[in-house]
């Protein structure tokens, strides 16, 4: 059975489910109860709303992301049984290279391909690979399960899952595609009873694959869509007005909080523009852009390059006397510095050089993926760190902070732009997560020549911003 909960931003979605999965939480149960979410920061939110509630996180509740679970519970134990698949690891790493530029789209998706066949061969399994693999597994229509004594392995797999998981709880199910909704409802219908909360409104990777879902299961019995809530616990009301707009008829939200709730806005225009940006980067409100661009980079900070998988046994056996871990992790920090210093070639050069690791082919292409994967996450030449509009979804400030750009700004104002789709997804997010105030940053060096200062502004206003007050 599969109860699915929608419901638009701030409403008490996640709080609802670590609630739910409090009050059926049972001491004596051996089996699991997984809450499954999108991202490591929801995972933290659900695990202390558990904690808040009940005091403790339980051994048998497992707080973790789709892709943990899919991988811990269902792929590695049971691909061997079903598909004769062994995975005894994942990998994450680039699948291909841009280098040589000049090198075609099509040259790179073969490169991709092999990259997630040789991983295969080795038994990692490539993250893009885990929605496919989970859904086979489970799923005895799939085509190469196609005798009796296949499918019965897959309805065994069924049964030992029933046995083993007492209830998944999956949070921010907008987010999954086709193919893991598919994965998720066949567990849902034979082995593991599912409650799952979702917004279709908040669909940013797969705009359209939670609402297909939706209407494809409208008259399956096994799929319970509960009532609508349309209260928002978080957004105040005055910035609810704006973010309705951007919800399809019938699904307005009205706000709980007490707050009454500040649409703003700043410009470069204003003297006081970088400080007042400065200041809330600094103490941690929520500043979002659509995607790094001109003074605005996005990445974390702190990130390593990440080898393949067959070049960190190579560098791990030059060391044997170290833990592999470590290896990898000083590897990694070596490799991080050359290319501060260098380009992804010198670096690689160096880097091989300084191993005494003879020039093969195959490991330079394995390299300069790792490299050209670190230098797209590094971008110091960017004035002001943020973080893209995506990475705050699920979360919420007291003030939140967007950075206008063009595709934002039409979106916002709802020029000519095509409704419901990824952008204007993405605008309803970053308009809900604010609890009091809502501050636009318009910087005109971003927005180019096209855009006039008193145009946007009284655009703005139009919608209901006003200037914020130094
Ligand atoms: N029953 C409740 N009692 C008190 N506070 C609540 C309750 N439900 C939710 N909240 C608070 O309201 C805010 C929004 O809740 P939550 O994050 O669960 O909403 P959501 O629907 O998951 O939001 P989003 O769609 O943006 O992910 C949070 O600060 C949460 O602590």
């Amino acid at each position: 059975m599969i109860e699915v909960q929608i419901a638009g931003a701030g409403a008490g979605k996640t709080h609802g489910l670590a609630k739910k999965i409090v009050a059926h939480y049972d001491s004596t149960s051996y089996r699991k109860i997984f809450a499954i979410t999108y991202t490591n920061n929801a995972k933290q939110n659900i695990s202390q709303a558990i904690i808040n509630q009940l005091g403790y996180l339980p051994d048998n509740i497992v707080v973790c992301t789709v892709h943990t679970f899919l991988l811990n519970e269902i792929i590695y134990p049971y691909s061997p049984f079903v598909l004769n698949e062994v995975h005894t690891t994942s990998s994450q790493c680039k699948t291909f290279s841009n280098f040589p530029p000049s090198k075609s789209a099509e040259k790179k998706q073969r490169e991709a391909k092999s990259t997630i066949s040789r991983l295969k061969k080795i038994g990692v399994i490539h993250v893009d690979e885990t929605y496919a693999a989970a859904w086979r597994v489970v799923d005895e229509n799939y085509s190469k399960h196609n005798s009796q004594k296949k499918k019965s392995k897959v309805r065994k797999v069924h049964r030992l899952i029933s046995s083993a998981i007492d209830k998944i709880f999956l949070d921010e199910a907008q987010d999954l595609d086709k193919t893991a909704l598919k994965a998720f409802q066949t567990i849902g219908e034979i082995s593991a009873d599912i409650y799952m909360v979702g917004d279709p409104k908040q669909a940013i990777d797969y705009p359209k694959d939670f609402k297909g879902w939706l209407a494809t299961n409208k008259a399956n019995e096994k799929v319970k869509v509960l009532p609508n809530i349309k209260t928002s616990r978080r957004v105040p009301q005055r910035i609810l007005d704006l973010s309705n707009t951007f919800c399809p008829k019938g699904q307005d939200q009205v706000s709980l909080s007490e707050v009454e709730g500040r649409l703003t806005y700043i410009t470069t225009e204003n003297d006081h523009y970088d400080a007042v940006l400065s200041n809330y980067i600094e103490n941690g409100s929520l500043v979002s852009i659509l995607r790094k661009e001109g003074n605005y980079s996005t990445k974390q900070a702190g990130l390593l390059p990440e080898f393949d998988p067959e070049v960190e046994e190579l560098l791990t056996v030059k060391f044997p006397e170290y833990e592999d871990g470590v290896v990898t992790y000083s590897l990694q920090r070596f490799f991080a510095s050359l290319l501060s210093k260098n380009d992804n070639n010198g670096s690689i050069r160096k880097f091989l050089a300084k191993l005494e690791i003879p020039y093969d082919k195959e490991l330079f292409k394995q390299l300069c993926r790792s490299a050209e994967q670190y230098s797209a996450s590094k971008d110091n030449s960017a004035k002001y760190r943020v973080s893209s509009i995506h990475r705050t979804k699920g979360l919420e400030a007291k003030v939140c902070v967007l950075i206008l750009t063009p595709a934002i700004f039409k979106c916002l104002m709802q020029d000519s732009v095509t409704k419901f789709n990824k952008t204007w997804n993405i605008v309803y997010v970053a308009l809900t997560r604010a609890e009091s105030e809502l501050i636009v940053a318009v910087d005109m060096d971003l927005l180019g020549d096209k855009y006039n200062h008193d145009d946007i502004v009284r655009s703005l206003e139009s919608i209901g911003f006003e200037a914020l007050k130094n």
